[in-house]
This record gives structure tokens, sequence and C-alpha cells, in this order.
């Protein structure tokens, strides 16, 4: 798979009104990096986990948090679910990643007419972890109380990624590649879009990676204080 030219180049894309695909956002340094710090994120103490739904079952991705504590249905300064220790920090240089980000989706002169966009102040990471099978079932990240966008990150790899609608689970849905190396942004109109991991595609990433499955981190602005 890799090294084999691509059949065809991938292009930029806004598959909804404020949501923006871009392939190959980050270079392959700044994914080795990534995955080095994921390594040292998924440590315990408020380590990485799996997350236990409301519903019994447990999550296929394994997470760990940074900066606010994601669990179901909130967030906490702590693994209320988990350890019981404090979270760690939100590092600034994710901050100023997810702000290079935006301005790379939605150009310099666009990120006024998103709200959230020219301020963005990011404070919570959330990091899955994907083995071979794991998948995310569609739903909206509505745990935070602004609209801010959301800047997702995918290493390693790559899956087919399912972008829905605002109103219901179901059909319009896009469906789309998101490989090693791509920048998924959702704001605007698309902030509070379904959206899900449908299956990963194993194998598919640069064994130079040195990375199993599939990693994703998004970074949002919580609203909180
Ligand atoms: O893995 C992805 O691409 C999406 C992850 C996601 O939707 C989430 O963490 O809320
Ligand atoms: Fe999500």
């Amino acid at each position: 798979m890799t090294g084999e030219p691509l059949p065809f180049p991938r292009e930029p894309a806004e598959p909804a009104p404020g949501a923006v695909h871009l392939p190959d956002w980050l270079d392959a340094a700044e994914q080795r990096a990534l995955v080095e710090a994921c390594r040292d994120w998924a440590r315990p103490p408020a380590g990485m986990r799996t997350v236990r739904m409301p519903t019994g079952g447990h999550m296929s991705v394994s997470t760990v948090c940074l900066g606010w504590h994601w669990y179901p249905y909130g967030y906490a300064r702590t693994v209320v679910d988990g350890d019981g220790a404090p979270v760690k920090p939100f590092p600034p240089q994710l901050g100023a990643l997810a702000r290079r980000a935006l301005a790379a989706a939605y150009g310099p002169d666009g990120l006024a007419a998103v709200p959230g966009a020219a301020g963005y102040e990011p404070d919570i990471a959330v990091v899955n972890h994907y083995p071979h099978g794991a998948r995310m079932g569609l739903h909206k990240d509505k745990e935070e109380r602004v609209d801010a966008p959301v800047v997702s990150l995918s290493i390693g790899d790559g899956c087919v990624f399912r972008l829905g609608n605002t109103e219901t689970r179901t059909r319009p849905w896009t469906d789309l590649e998101l490989r090693s190396g791509d920048l998924f942004v959702f704001g605007g109109p698309a902030r509070f879009a379904y959206h899900g991991v449908v299956k990963t595609l194993p194998g598919t990433a640069d064994p130079a990676l040195g990375l199993v499955g599939r990693l994703n981190i998004t970074v949002r602005q919580s609203g909180l204080v």
C-alpha cells in the first residue's frame, strides 16, 4: 500500500458547509511526533482506557483526554469514571497547531465567518486509538458549551469517516476516507453534525510510524471554566 502512487490526487474538500477535509496536512515528522506524544499521554495516571457507556457496554476505541476529561455525558477535571486522577493538562502546542489548522481549513479571510474560529482558544484534546475492528457510532460532540469548531487529526491506518446531518442519525450522510496526516474540521453549520467512524482500513498506515491501528485527536473548546 504505502509508497505506491495513489490512483488520483486527493483534493481539499468541503463535504458540507463548515466541514473541511484537507488531505495530508501533517507531514511525516509531525505525525511521528504526535504518535510519540500520544504514547506519553496514554500512560497512567489518567491514562488511556475504554469508556464504559451507560448502556453497560464498552466503546471499542481506547481514549485519553487532555485539559478536560470526557465521560458519558459531560466533562470533568478528574477521571471520574476511571482512576480518579486529575486530567493531564492541555498542551499549548496543540492549541497552536489547531489554530493553524483552522486558518488552513477556512483561509485567513474565512475565519471571521465561522463562530469561534477567529479567537479559537481550545482547551480539550480527546485522543482515540482504534485497534483493528474498532469503530465509533454516529454521535454529536455536544458536551462543549460553545460552538467553536472541532479540529480532527488522523494518524495511522485510514478509516471510513461518516459525516451525517445535524437533525437525525439517518441519511443524508457523506462517507469519506481519512488517512494518516489528514485534517478534518467541523465548524459553523457542521459543528453539531452527527459523525462517526464506520471502519478502519487495517494495514494502510506507513509501517515507519510504528503504530498499530489508527489514532484520532480531536481538539475542542469547552466553554467551561
Ligand atoms: O475518530 C474520528 O475520526 C472521530 C472521533 C470522534 O468523533 C470523537 O472523538 O468524538
Ligand atoms: Fe465526535
